[in-house]
Protein backbone atom coordinates (compact mmCIF):
# COMPACT_ATOMS: atom_id res chain seq x y z
CA UNK A 1 0.00 0.00 0.00
CA UNK A 2 1.49 3.16 -0.84
CA UNK A 3 1.35 6.39 1.60
CA UNK A 4 -0.88 8.32 -0.39
CA UNK A 5 -3.61 5.56 0.03
CA UNK A 6 -3.33 5.12 4.45
CA UNK A 7 -6.71 6.47 5.36
CA UNK A 8 -6.57 9.51 7.75
CA UNK A 9 -8.02 8.42 11.02
CA UNK A 10 -11.08 10.11 12.44
CA UNK A 11 -10.32 13.00 14.43
CA UNK A 12 -11.47 12.74 17.75
CA UNK A 13 -12.72 16.33 19.44
CA UNK A 14 -9.85 18.54 20.54
CA UNK A 15 -7.31 16.51 18.43
CA UNK A 16 -5.47 19.53 17.01
CA UNK A 17 -2.59 17.06 15.30
CA UNK A 18 -2.83 13.71 14.19
CA UNK A 19 0.74 12.25 12.65
CA UNK A 20 0.59 8.79 11.10
CA UNK A 21 3.47 6.81 9.85
CA UNK A 22 5.42 10.12 8.93
CA UNK A 23 8.79 9.66 7.46
CA UNK A 24 10.87 12.26 5.58
CA UNK A 25 13.96 11.79 3.29
CA UNK A 26 16.52 13.91 2.77
CA UNK A 27 19.81 13.90 0.54
CA UNK A 28 22.86 13.59 2.29
CA UNK A 29 23.62 17.28 1.01
CA UNK A 30 20.23 18.73 0.44
CA UNK A 31 16.47 18.09 0.27
CA UNK A 32 15.61 15.46 -1.89
CA UNK A 33 13.93 16.58 -4.75
CA UNK A 34 11.02 14.35 -5.71
CA UNK A 35 10.39 14.81 -9.46
CA UNK A 36 6.59 14.81 -10.81
CA UNK A 37 7.35 11.47 -12.03
CA UNK A 38 8.02 9.82 -8.95
CA UNK A 39 5.04 10.32 -7.60
CA UNK A 40 3.63 8.09 -10.33
CA UNK A 41 6.46 5.31 -10.26
CA UNK A 42 5.74 3.94 -6.48
CA UNK A 43 9.11 5.09 -6.15
CA UNK A 44 7.81 7.13 -3.00
CA UNK A 45 9.23 4.28 -0.34
CA UNK A 46 12.67 3.87 -1.75
CA UNK A 47 15.78 5.49 -0.72
CA UNK A 48 18.09 6.58 -3.77
CA UNK A 49 21.40 6.78 -3.36
CA UNK A 50 22.50 9.41 -1.14
CA UNK A 51 19.14 9.99 0.53
CA UNK A 52 18.52 9.26 4.26
CA UNK A 53 15.22 8.91 6.28
CA UNK A 54 15.43 11.81 9.07
CA UNK A 55 12.37 10.55 10.61
CA UNK A 56 10.20 7.28 9.24
CA UNK A 57 7.17 5.64 10.87
CA UNK A 58 6.28 8.99 13.44
CA UNK A 59 2.75 8.64 14.84
CA UNK A 60 1.28 10.72 17.65
CA UNK A 61 -1.97 12.96 18.18
CA UNK A 62 -1.86 16.04 20.26
CA UNK A 63 -4.69 17.42 22.07
CA UNK A 64 -5.24 20.82 22.15
CA UNK A 65 -3.53 22.75 25.35
CA UNK A 66 -0.96 20.06 25.73
CA UNK A 67 2.85 21.09 26.29
CA UNK A 68 5.35 18.90 24.30
CA UNK A 69 9.13 18.75 24.61
CA UNK A 70 11.04 17.04 21.80
CA UNK A 71 14.34 15.08 23.20
CA UNK A 72 17.09 13.79 21.26
CA UNK A 73 20.70 14.07 20.39
CA UNK A 74 21.69 16.27 17.58
CA UNK A 75 20.51 15.34 14.86
CA UNK A 76 18.11 12.63 14.86
CA UNK A 77 14.73 14.48 13.30
CA UNK A 78 13.54 16.71 16.48
CA UNK A 79 13.67 20.15 14.24
CA UNK A 80 12.56 18.05 11.17
CA UNK A 81 9.51 16.88 13.30
CA UNK A 82 9.00 20.76 14.05
CA UNK A 83 8.65 21.66 10.57
CA UNK A 84 6.18 19.01 9.43
CA UNK A 85 4.12 20.21 12.11
CA UNK A 86 4.52 23.78 10.63
CA UNK A 87 3.77 22.22 7.66
CA UNK A 88 7.16 24.03 5.95
CA UNK A 89 8.18 20.46 4.88
CA UNK A 90 5.67 17.53 3.53
CA UNK A 91 6.42 14.00 4.54
CA UNK A 92 7.46 11.92 1.65
CA UNK A 93 5.33 8.86 3.66
CA UNK A 94 2.62 9.18 6.04
CA UNK A 95 0.26 11.78 6.94
CA UNK A 96 0.38 15.22 8.90
CA UNK A 97 -2.72 16.42 9.85
CA UNK A 98 -2.94 19.85 11.64
CA UNK A 99 -6.42 20.82 12.57
CA UNK A 100 -5.69 24.64 13.80
CA UNK A 101 -3.59 27.61 13.49
CA UNK A 102 0.70 27.20 14.05
CA UNK A 103 2.91 29.73 15.14
CA UNK A 104 6.12 28.55 14.58
CA UNK A 105 9.48 30.16 15.94
CA UNK A 106 11.68 27.30 14.37
CA UNK A 107 14.55 29.03 12.48
CA UNK A 108 16.90 31.66 13.55
CA UNK A 109 15.06 34.27 10.94
CA UNK A 110 11.59 32.87 12.35
CA UNK A 111 10.65 33.47 8.21
CA UNK A 112 11.52 36.91 8.47
CA UNK A 113 12.59 38.52 5.33
CA UNK A 114 16.10 39.65 5.15
CA UNK A 115 15.48 42.70 3.03
CA UNK A 116 12.97 43.76 5.04
CA UNK A 117 12.90 46.51 7.50
CA UNK A 118 12.14 45.34 11.47
CA UNK A 119 9.07 47.14 11.14
CA UNK A 120 7.76 45.55 7.67
CA UNK A 121 8.91 42.29 8.96
CA UNK A 122 6.11 42.74 11.34
CA UNK A 123 3.43 43.59 9.40
CA UNK A 124 4.03 40.65 6.68
CA UNK A 125 4.57 38.07 9.31
CA UNK A 126 1.26 39.05 11.80
CA UNK A 127 -0.67 39.38 8.36
CA UNK A 128 0.40 35.93 6.98
CA UNK A 129 -1.02 34.96 10.26
CA UNK A 130 -3.98 36.58 9.83
CA UNK A 131 -4.03 39.39 11.72
CA UNK A 132 -5.40 42.52 10.11
CA UNK A 133 -3.67 45.74 9.79
CA UNK A 134 -5.43 47.55 12.11
CA UNK A 135 -4.62 44.52 14.87
CA UNK A 136 -1.06 44.81 14.04
CA UNK A 137 -1.11 48.87 14.49
CA UNK A 138 -2.42 48.15 18.16
CA UNK A 139 -0.18 45.71 19.07
CA UNK A 140 2.80 47.02 17.24
CA UNK A 141 4.43 48.71 20.92
CA UNK A 142 3.82 46.27 22.67
CA UNK A 143 5.67 43.72 20.18
CA UNK A 144 8.54 46.27 20.01
CA UNK A 145 8.88 46.90 23.45
CA UNK A 146 8.76 43.38 24.30
CA UNK A 147 11.88 42.63 21.55
CA UNK A 148 13.14 45.88 23.22
CA UNK A 149 14.38 46.78 19.71
CA UNK A 150 12.78 50.02 19.20
CA UNK A 151 16.03 51.62 17.98
CA UNK A 152 16.15 49.00 15.62
CA UNK A 153 12.47 49.76 13.77
CA UNK A 154 14.09 51.03 9.67
CA UNK A 155 17.02 47.91 10.21
CA UNK A 156 17.14 45.51 7.05
CA UNK A 157 16.42 42.42 8.95
CA UNK A 158 19.30 41.17 8.10
CA UNK A 159 21.72 43.61 9.51
CA UNK A 160 20.13 42.67 13.22
CA UNK A 161 22.31 40.65 15.62
CA UNK A 162 21.30 36.70 15.83
CA UNK A 163 20.28 37.76 20.00
CA UNK A 164 17.71 40.74 18.31
CA UNK A 165 16.55 38.50 15.00
CA UNK A 166 15.33 35.97 18.14
CA UNK A 167 14.17 38.92 19.94
CA UNK A 168 12.00 40.41 17.44
CA UNK A 169 10.73 37.17 16.26
CA UNK A 170 9.70 35.63 19.34
CA UNK A 171 7.84 39.16 20.16
CA UNK A 172 5.61 38.63 16.66
CA UNK A 173 5.26 34.74 17.31
CA UNK A 174 4.27 35.37 20.82
CA UNK A 175 1.69 37.90 19.94
CA UNK A 176 -0.10 35.55 17.02
CA UNK A 177 -3.50 34.37 18.24
CA UNK A 178 -2.51 30.34 16.62
CA UNK A 179 -3.69 27.92 18.77
CA UNK A 180 0.00 25.88 18.38
CA UNK A 181 2.97 27.11 19.11
CA UNK A 182 6.50 25.84 17.86
CA UNK A 183 9.55 26.85 19.63
CA UNK A 184 12.55 25.29 18.24
CA UNK A 185 16.42 25.85 20.42
CA UNK A 186 16.73 29.38 19.03
CA UNK A 187 15.53 30.95 22.09
CA UNK A 188 19.08 29.52 23.45
CA UNK A 189 20.95 32.45 21.28
CA UNK A 190 18.84 35.25 23.33
CA UNK A 191 20.33 36.35 26.56
CA UNK A 192 19.48 35.11 30.43
CA UNK A 193 17.24 37.84 31.20
CA UNK A 194 15.53 38.28 27.88
CA UNK A 195 15.01 34.03 27.45
CA UNK A 196 13.33 34.63 31.44
CA UNK A 197 11.07 36.76 30.01
CA UNK A 198 10.37 34.53 26.69
CA UNK A 199 10.05 31.97 29.10
CA UNK A 200 6.93 33.97 31.40
CA UNK A 201 5.32 34.59 27.91
CA UNK A 202 4.92 30.78 27.67
CA UNK A 203 3.64 29.90 30.59
CA UNK A 204 0.60 32.83 29.87
CA UNK A 205 0.27 31.22 26.56
CA UNK A 206 -0.12 27.73 27.75
CA UNK A 207 -2.49 29.23 30.88
CA UNK A 208 -4.25 30.74 28.26
CA UNK A 209 -4.89 27.10 26.84
CA UNK A 210 -2.45 27.05 23.95
CA UNK A 211 -1.03 23.87 22.52
CA UNK A 212 3.07 24.05 22.90
CA UNK A 213 5.72 21.94 21.02
CA UNK A 214 8.94 22.94 22.35
CA UNK A 215 13.03 21.21 21.27
CA UNK A 216 15.52 21.80 23.62
CA UNK A 217 18.51 20.17 25.28
CA UNK A 218 18.21 22.10 28.73
CA UNK A 219 16.14 19.77 31.08
CA UNK A 220 15.47 22.21 33.39
CA UNK A 221 13.30 24.03 30.69
CA UNK A 222 12.03 21.15 29.43
CA UNK A 223 10.70 19.91 33.18
CA UNK A 224 9.52 23.61 33.69
CA UNK A 225 7.07 23.85 30.31
CA UNK A 226 6.31 20.32 29.00
CA UNK A 227 4.03 17.95 30.88
CA UNK A 228 4.62 15.27 27.36
CA UNK A 229 7.80 14.28 26.05
CA UNK A 230 8.45 12.63 22.50
CA UNK A 231 12.05 11.10 22.55
CA UNK A 232 13.55 10.53 19.07
CA UNK A 233 16.60 8.65 17.87
CA UNK A 234 17.45 7.96 14.62
CA UNK A 235 14.80 9.30 13.22
CA UNK A 236 12.08 6.70 14.59
CA UNK A 237 10.21 7.96 17.57
CA UNK A 238 11.37 5.90 20.38
CA UNK A 239 9.16 7.06 23.41
CA UNK A 240 6.16 9.19 23.65
CA UNK A 241 5.24 9.72 27.25
CA UNK A 242 5.37 12.30 30.39
CA UNK A 243 8.25 14.56 30.07
CA UNK A 244 9.83 12.56 33.45
CA UNK A 245 9.96 9.40 31.59
CA UNK A 246 11.20 10.68 28.37
CA UNK A 247 13.77 12.50 30.27
CA UNK A 248 14.63 9.71 32.39
CA UNK A 249 14.64 6.95 29.64
CA UNK A 250 16.74 9.38 27.42
CA UNK A 251 19.64 10.19 30.38
CA UNK A 252 19.65 5.89 30.93
CA UNK A 253 20.42 5.64 27.23
CA UNK A 254 23.14 8.44 26.67
CA UNK A 255 24.76 8.48 30.01
CA UNK A 256 24.05 12.21 31.12
N1 LIG B 1 17.24 20.37 4.43
C1 LIG B 1 17.98 19.32 4.74
N2 LIG B 1 18.69 18.66 3.79
C2 LIG B 1 19.41 17.58 4.07
N3 LIG B 1 19.52 17.06 5.31
C3 LIG B 1 18.85 17.67 6.28
C4 LIG B 1 18.05 18.83 6.08
N4 LIG B 1 17.50 19.21 7.26
C5 LIG B 1 17.93 18.34 8.18
N5 LIG B 1 18.75 17.41 7.61
C6 LIG B 1 19.37 16.26 8.27
O1 LIG B 1 18.35 15.52 8.89
C7 LIG B 1 18.79 15.01 10.15
C8 LIG B 1 17.88 15.51 11.24
O2 LIG B 1 18.08 16.92 11.39
P1 LIG B 1 17.31 17.78 12.48
O3 LIG B 1 17.72 19.21 12.24
O4 LIG B 1 15.89 17.45 12.44
O5 LIG B 1 17.97 17.27 13.82
P2 LIG B 1 17.77 17.77 15.32
O6 LIG B 1 17.38 16.58 16.13
O7 LIG B 1 16.88 18.95 15.35
O8 LIG B 1 19.26 18.19 15.70
P3 LIG B 1 19.87 19.34 16.67
O9 LIG B 1 19.68 18.88 18.08
O10 LIG B 1 21.32 19.32 16.30
O11 LIG B 1 19.20 20.62 16.32
C9 LIG B 1 20.24 15.44 10.28
O12 LIG B 1 21.06 14.39 9.81
C10 LIG B 1 20.33 16.64 9.37
O13 LIG B 1 21.64 16.78 8.88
Amino acid sequence: MTAAAVAPRPVDAGTVISVRDAGIRFKRNRRSRRSFKDLFAGSRRRTRPGEFWALRGVSFDVISGEAIGVVGRNGQGKSTLLKLVAEVILPDEGTVGVHAGVAPLIEITGGFVDELSVRDNVFLTAGLHGMKRTEIEERFDEIIDFAEIGDFLDTPYKHLSSGMRVRIAFAVISRLEEPVILVDEVLAVGDKAFREKCYRRIEELLAGGRTLFFVSHNEKDLRRFCTRGLYLDKGELVLDSTIDEVLDRYNADYGV
